[in-house]
C-alpha cells in the first residue's frame, strides 16, 4: 500500500489555515501525530495538572486504547428518551465546526469524544448526583494506542492569526510533560471497609418476591443488583486505582471517567456496539458460573454451564433482543446457533458474539438507542422489566450497567455496558453487581453470583467478600 507523507503538526496547521474563510472568528482543530510507544497508564499518571478531567479506556481485545487529557469540549444531552439522538446531534454540529486533516483519520484519533449515558433517562440521585445523565469529552490532549501504532491528537482553537510556530512550541512543552515529565508515586489508600446495600435476608425476600412477580405476570426475567460500599481511611488516589485497575484485567474493556471529584471506572466485558467502517459487532454475554480450581473442575463447570436450562433461557432472552434490535440497521446480522464460553478471571458466561454489516446512513448511537439495555443488563419484555428495577431495586444505578464508550470523526465507536463498576468519591467507593433473575430463580445462588461478580472491583481496591 502507498504509504502517505505525515504532515507534521506545524503543516497541519498551515494546512487549516489556508483553509479558513477570510472571515471566521477561529475554528477548532484535531492535530494528530505519531509518536513512540508509550504506556497509556503512565501517560494518565502524568496528565496531574488535568485531574477531575481525563479518561482511560482500553478495549476488550486490547487492540485500541485511549488516554485523555483535560476537557477541550464537554457535551451533556438533553433528559429524556429523546438523548441519544441528542447525545448524536450534539456532538455533530460540534464536528460541523471543527476542521481536521487526514492524519487525524486514523483509527481512535482525532475528533474523538468519550463518554456515556446513565441507565435511566432523568436526572441521576444520589450518590450519582454530581453525574450527568450523558456526557460526552473532547479531550484537549489524546493518546491513542491503535494496533500497535500510537498517536496524540491535540485539540486548539485556530484564525487568521495564529503563529504556527508558537503553537508548536506550546504543545512540544505539552507533551514533554505528559510522556517524559515527572510521575509523582501515588500512595495506598487502605485498609478498605465493607458495607453491603442489603443483608441476605433481605435478598432473598427480594429475590423470592421477583421470582414470585414473574411467575405471577407479564415478566419473564429482570436483571437486579446489589450495591456495596468500600470506605478507605485516605482519599483514594486515581492514578493508583488507574495502575490497579489495569494490572488485574483480564480480557474485558478497561474504563475510567474521572468528572471533578467524580471517578467512574471499572472492567467489563460486554461489548453492547462498536462499529468500524461498515462491520458491527455486539455481543450477548448472560448465563454465569464460577471457575474450578483445577481445569478439569472449570471445564466441567463450562459444560455445565451450557447444558443447563435456565442459564441457557437466561442467555437467550438476549441473543433474541440483540438480533432483533440490529436488524433494522445492518444489511445482514450473522451468528452462531449456540453459546461459547467467555473465561474471565474469576467467573464464566455464556456468550455469542453477533456481526453485522452496518446500513451506510446508520450511527453508533441510533445502535445504541436500541439496544440499551439488552436483557442481559435490563429484562424481558423490556417495558417491564425497567419499571420492576426502578420501582424495586434498593439502589440508584446511576451509570452502572448504561453504555460508557467513544465515537470519532469518522463516526466509529465502541460502547460497552458499565458492569463489573463502582463510583468512586473521596473515601469511598460504590460497587455494584447484578444477575439475571427467571422463573426458576435461586436467591442464594444468585447472591454468590453477584459475590464472584464484586471480585474484580473489590481485588483492585484491596479487599474481598467475606
Ligand atoms: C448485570 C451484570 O452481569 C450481567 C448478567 C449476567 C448473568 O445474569 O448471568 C451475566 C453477565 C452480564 O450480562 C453485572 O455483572 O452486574
Amino acid at each position: 500500500m502507498l504509504q502517505m507523507k505525515q504532515l507534521s503538526i506545524y503543516e497541519q496547521i498551515i494546512h487549516l489555515k489556508e483553509q479558513l474563510p477570510a472571515e471566521a472568528d477561529s475554528v477548532s482543530v484535531s492535530l494528530v501525530e505519531h509518536i513512540q510507544p508509550v504506556s497509556a497508564v503512565c501517560f494518565f499518571q502524568k496528565a496531574a495538572d488535568y485531574a477531575g478531567s481525563r479518561f482511560f479506556w482500553q478495549s476488550a481485545e486490547g487492540d485500541l486504547t485511549l488516554a485523555g487529557a483535560g476537557a477541550f469540549a464537554t457535551l451533556e444531552a438533553a433528559s429524556g428518551a429523546g438523548r441519544f439522538q441528542d447525545a448524536q446531534s450534539k456532538i455533530a454540529s460540534y464536528k460541523q465546526n471543527m476542521r481536521w486533516t487526514e492524519e487525524a483519520e486514523h483509527r481512535g484519533t482525532g475528533p474523538l469524544f468519550f463518554g456515556g449515558f446513565s441507565f435511566f433517562p432523568g436526572e441521576n440521585q444520589t450518590p450519582w448526583e454530581e453525574v450527568p445523565e450523558a456526557l460526552f469529552i473532547l479531550p484537549e490532549i489524546l493518546l491513542t494506542q491503535a494496533n500497535g501504532q500510537y498517536f496524540i491528537t491535540y485539540h486548539v482553537n485556530i484564525d487568521q492569526q495564529t503563529d504556527p510556530e508558537k503553537v508548536v512550541e506550546r504543545l512540544e512543552c505539552q507533551k514533554e510533560n505528559l510522556l517524559h515529565g515527572e510521575k509523582q508515586e501515588a500512595p495506598w489508600f487502605g485498609p478498605l471497609e465493607l458495607h453491603d446495600r442489603l443483608s441476605y435476608t433481605d435478598w432473598k425476600t427480594f429475590i423470592e418476591q421477583a421470582v414470585q412477580d414473574i411467575t405471577d405476570g407479564p415478566l419473564n426475567k429482570v436483571v437486579l443488583a446489589r450495591q456495596l460500599k468500600a470506605i478507605f481511611t485516605q482519599p483514594v488516589a486515581v492514578e493508583r486505582l488507574l495502575e490497579e485497575l489495569y494490572a488485574r484485567r483480564s480480557n474485558d474493556y478497561v474504563f475510567l471517567l474521572e468528572y471533578g471529584e467524580t471517578v467512574f471506572a471499572g472492567a467489563t466485558p460486554e461489548r453492547l456496539v462498536q462499529v468500524e467502517g461498515s462491520r458491527v459487532r455486539s455481543a450477548c454475554i448472560a448465563g454465569s458460573i464460577g471457575r474450578g480450581a483445577t481445569t478439569l473442575e472449570d471445564e466441567a463447570k463450562a459444560e455445565a454451564l451450557l447444558n443447563d436450562e435456565k442459564n441457557r433461557e437466561e442467555h437467550q432472552y438476549v441473543v433474541d433482543m440483540i438480533q432483533d434490535a440490529l436488524a433494522p440497521l445492518c444489511e445482514k446480522v450473522k451468528l452462531p446457533e449456540s453459546p461459547e464460553i467467555m473465561r474471565l478471571k474469576t467467573i464464566q458466561h455464556l456468550y455469542t458474539p453477533v456481526h453485522g454489516k452496518a446500513l451506510a446512513e446508520a450511527h453508533i448511537f441510533d445502535y445504541i438507542e436500541r439496544l440499551h439495555p439488552t436483557p442481559a443488563m435490563g429484562g424481558v419484555p423490556q417495558k417491564e422489566a425497567l419499571t420492576y428495577i426502578e420501582e424495586n431495586e434498593p439502589l440508584e444505578r446511576g451509570w452502572y450497567a448504561a453504555p460508557i464508550g467513544w465515537v470519532d470523526g469518522s463516526g466509529g465507536g465502541d460502547f460497552a455496558a458499565a458492569i463489573r463498576s463502582m463510583l468512586i468519591q473521596e473515601r469511598t467507593a460504590v460497587l455494584f453487581a447484578g444477575c439475571g433473575i427467571v422463573a426458576d430463580s435461586t436467591p442464594l445462588e444468585e447472591y454468590e453470583e453477584t459475590n464472584l461478580k464484586f471480585q474484580p472491583m473489590l481485588q483492585v481496591l484491596g479487599g474481598r467478600m467475606k
